[in-house]
């Protein structure tokens, strides 16, 4: 299973030029052969999908970026045509127009660095949209100029059923194209989560029932709430799932949304501009919600660690006792309050730079001598806190003696030279109770605070500790060091 989710797919290999031609020329002839099975109402094929898929393909890889890919993909599409239709030289052109949408497109989503595929932003969504309806007029001229005199049909009523239909699928497949992600990790599926998808298919049976021009919108707000609920990739492939099969539904009159139109405008026309407008919204509502989380993730990690030594913050600790409360919770546990002997001696004769350093080993020593017990905290300047899961308040000494030793031992590098460091610390210990963590911990880490004084009263480099909160008015002190 781990390799299978740590292991990437990764059809397309910059070093593998042979195998990324192969890649290319099949993928081109299986969509063509799919788009070819759906030439079901007009000669012309009801729902193309060729080429938005080579379009998000070549945007995706930007190795692929070279005009020796782009033609093999021109030659597979001709390659179909020549054995499977009698265009003749047309299908020189139609096949042109395909690609003057693929290459098109992949100009245009790389234009800024690939934002749709990196990291998306609303307006990155928005812009798609408008790339898609440039690519497809384009797209549309070559290709109603390639078809006159295939099937009957005049210049405009070709121009307007290219356009719209390489529009409406640009806009259903490409944000599926260049979002979609390998799962890092097994997928955790809840059956409630499949309820979105319920109230799309409801929505869309809705629109066969009732019918009418309104109808086609009917699923917008089941697809807003896709938006919410799964992944961008996901809620891609769920509209690109209903705008398809709203254009089959309309094409086969399960959907009728006719209305006597002044102009004479193929009959799908109007229905697949509607399914692109109505597609391009899920996915903007996707792509906002993403990066407001992106934006709420970065922000509390701002909070809750340290930047310079990378352990908690003093919020980020009460934040993880909080949420990791069946770990901390009724245990025995010991609060260990440390500070670097002075540490203000280090910044004066080695510079701050020299004191960042130090503070970001010290951080990541103490840690690795806590292993797996402990939490550590950075609660300002040089001083640490620890909260470690202890058996008793003797196995909480031991703990912070094996970290005070830890340090003591440690040769702190800097440059050439090697500085030695002690740490004074105050320990304080107790039974948590689950209804007041936040309470006992304040406790605690007011009694440690009290025995690090002592600590550093005694001489630095030790570690103290108060027995018995019973016995507070003669406190025990244990220490150990010097
Ligand atoms: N480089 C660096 N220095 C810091 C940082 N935060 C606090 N300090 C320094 O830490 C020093 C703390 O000094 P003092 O509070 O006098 O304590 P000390 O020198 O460690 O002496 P004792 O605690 O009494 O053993 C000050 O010089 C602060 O400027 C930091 O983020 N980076």
């Amino acid at each position: 299973m781990r390799s299978l989710f740590s292991t990437p797919f990764r059809p397309f290999q910059e070093e593998k030029p042979l195998n990324n031609a192969a890649v290319i020329f099949l993928l081109t002839t299986l969509f063509y052969f799919l788009g070819a099975m759906m030439r079901l109402v007009e000669e012309l094929s009801l729902f193309w999908p060729l080429n938005a898929v080579m379009a998000g393909v070549f945007a995706r890889y930007a190795f692929l970026h070279r005009w020796q890919y782009y033609l093999i993909s021109y030659i597979a599409m001709l390659a179909y045509d020549a054995i499977t239709t009698s265009w003749g030289t047309a299908s020189l052109i139609i096949n042109f127009s395909n690609m003057v949408f693929i290459i098109t497109m992949v100009h245009l989503i790389t234009l800024e660095r690939n934002q749709m595929v990196k990291a998306p932003e609303p307006v990155n969504a928005l812009r798609l949209f408008g790339y898609c309806m440039f690519a497809a007029l384009l797209c549309a001229f070559f290709g109603a100029v390639g078809s006159v005199g295939i099937n009957g049909q005049g210049f405009l009523q070709l121009l307007a059923d290219w356009f719209s239909e390489q529009f409406s699928t640009g806009v259903l497949i490409l944000p599926g194209m260049l979002t979609m992600s390998w799962p890092r990790e097994p997928l955790q599926f809840k059956p409630q989560q499949l309820l979105p998808i319920g109230a799309v298919i409801v929505s869309v049976l809705a629109s066969v029932v009732i019918g009418g021009a309104g109808s086609l919108a009917f699923p917008l707000p089941a697809l807003i709430w896709c938006a919410v609920v799964y992944p961008l990739p996901l809620t891609s492939l769920v509209t690109l799932l209903t705008g398809g099969a709203e254009i089959m539904l309309v094409a086969n009159g399960a959907i009728n949304i006719f209305v006597g139109s002044p102009m004479e405008m193929p009959h799908m026309f109007s229905a697949r501009l509607g399914i692109a407008t109505l597609a391009i919204c899920p996915v903007i509502v996707s792509v906002s919600v993403a990066k407001i989380n992106r934006l709420i993730r970065q922000v509390s990690l701002r909070a809750d660690f340290d930047f310079l030594t990378r352990v908690y913050s003093r919020s980020g600790l009460y934040e993880a006792l909080n949420n990791d409360d069946k770990r901390f919770a009724d245990k025995h546990v010991t609060v260990m309050l440390m500070d670097i002997d002075y540490f203000k001696s280090v910044n004066d004769n080695y510079g701050h730079e020299c004191g960042d350093r130090v503070l970001a080993a010290f951080a990541r020593k103490v840690q690795e001598a806590l292993g797996e017990r402990g939490i550590v905290a950075r609660m300002g300047g040089e001083e640490f806190v620890v909260v470690a899961i202890t058996a008793d308040p003797d196995d909480g000494f031991t703990l912070a003696e094996k970290v005070r030793h830890s340090i003591e031992h440690y040769p702190f590098k800097w440059r050439q030279q090697t500085l030695h460091l002690t740490v004074s610390i105050g320990l304080s210990s107790g039974l948590t109770e689950a209804w007041a963590l936040t309470e006992m911990f304040n406790e605690l880490l007011a009694e440690a605070d009290e025995n690090l004084y002592r600590s550093k009263k005694q001489g630095r480099n030790c570690t103290t500790s108060s027995k018995d909160i019973v016995f507070a008015d003669a406190p025990s002190q244990v220490s150990s060091g010097q």
